[in-house]
């Protein structure tokens, strides 16, 4: 086991986002989380990478380190590729040459010498993927990791799941394009006014769409 959550609830006023969550996450295991926009996926991923405050437990198995990356980039001003891997490789303790970088970087063809808050939405993405893959975690979290990459990039980190799986990793993410995850996936969860409803192990895409719109989705047909 590599995550324990029990009765995670997370509360922003007088909105209650994430009600009573209970799950467990274990490795060599994708786990996919789906739910409308506002359903609370974000604000899960937060508290699961402790930095959001919540009522409830969150247990990570000790030394299991983690990586979390987020759905929208942000990279400070003035601040090149290179030094933005570095920064995040010094926060978890890990060296890494720069021609270690430049040679898994031939993958992902980023000018790492120039500004990453001046790349295009999908460079930014891309430098996010090469970060973390960089930082090797245990546990790797990723919010709609699949939103703004190219087909090249898609390849890349699809086959990257499936390393990580293979060496026994723990992957959470979310997607709101069933298809793009549903073959990864372990299991797959669907986020409902706060709690998890729904377990979609052994569906095929077309079938979990189909589920969803008629649970939850009735009101657009
Ligand atoms: N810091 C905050 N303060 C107040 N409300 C917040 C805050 N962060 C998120 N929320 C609210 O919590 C709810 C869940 O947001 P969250 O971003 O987790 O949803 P999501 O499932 O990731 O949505 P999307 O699919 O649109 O990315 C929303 O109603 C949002 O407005």
């Amino acid at each position: 086991m590599m995550i324990e959550i029990r009765n995670l609830t997370k509360k922003y006023r007088e909105l209650t986002v994430i009600d009573n969550f209970c799950h467990s996450f274990d490795g060599g295991k994708v786990y996919g989380i789906m739910g409308e926009n506002g359903a609370g996926k974000s604000t899960l991923f937060r508290c699961i990478a402790g930095i959001e405050s919540y009522d409830g437990s969150v247990v990570v198995n000790e030394n299991k380190q983690i990586g979390y990356m987020n759905d929208t980039p942000f990279y400070y001003s003035y601040v090149t590729g290179m030094e933005h891997i570095e920064f995040c490789l010094r926060a978890k303790g890990k060296t890494i040459s720069r021609d270690e970088i430049e040679q898994l970087n031939e993958k992902f063809a980023l000018p790492l010498q120039r500004y990453a808050s001046r790349y295009s939405l999908g460079m930014k993405k891309r430098l996010m993927l090469l970060t973390l893959m960089l930082q090797d975690n245990d546990i790797v979290i990723m919010d709609e990791p699949f939103n703004g990459i190219d087909l090249a990039g898609t390849i890349i980190l699809r086959q990257w799941l499936k390393d990580l799986k293979a060496q026994g990793r723990c992957v959470i993410l979310s997607s709101h394009i069933v298809a793009a995850i549903a073959d990864i996936c372990d299991e797959m969860t669907y986020i409902h006014q706060g709690k998890a409803v729904c377990d979609f192990s052994g569906m095929s895409a077309a079938s979990i769409e189909q589920y969803i719109m008629e649970e939850f989705l009735s009101h657009l047909s």
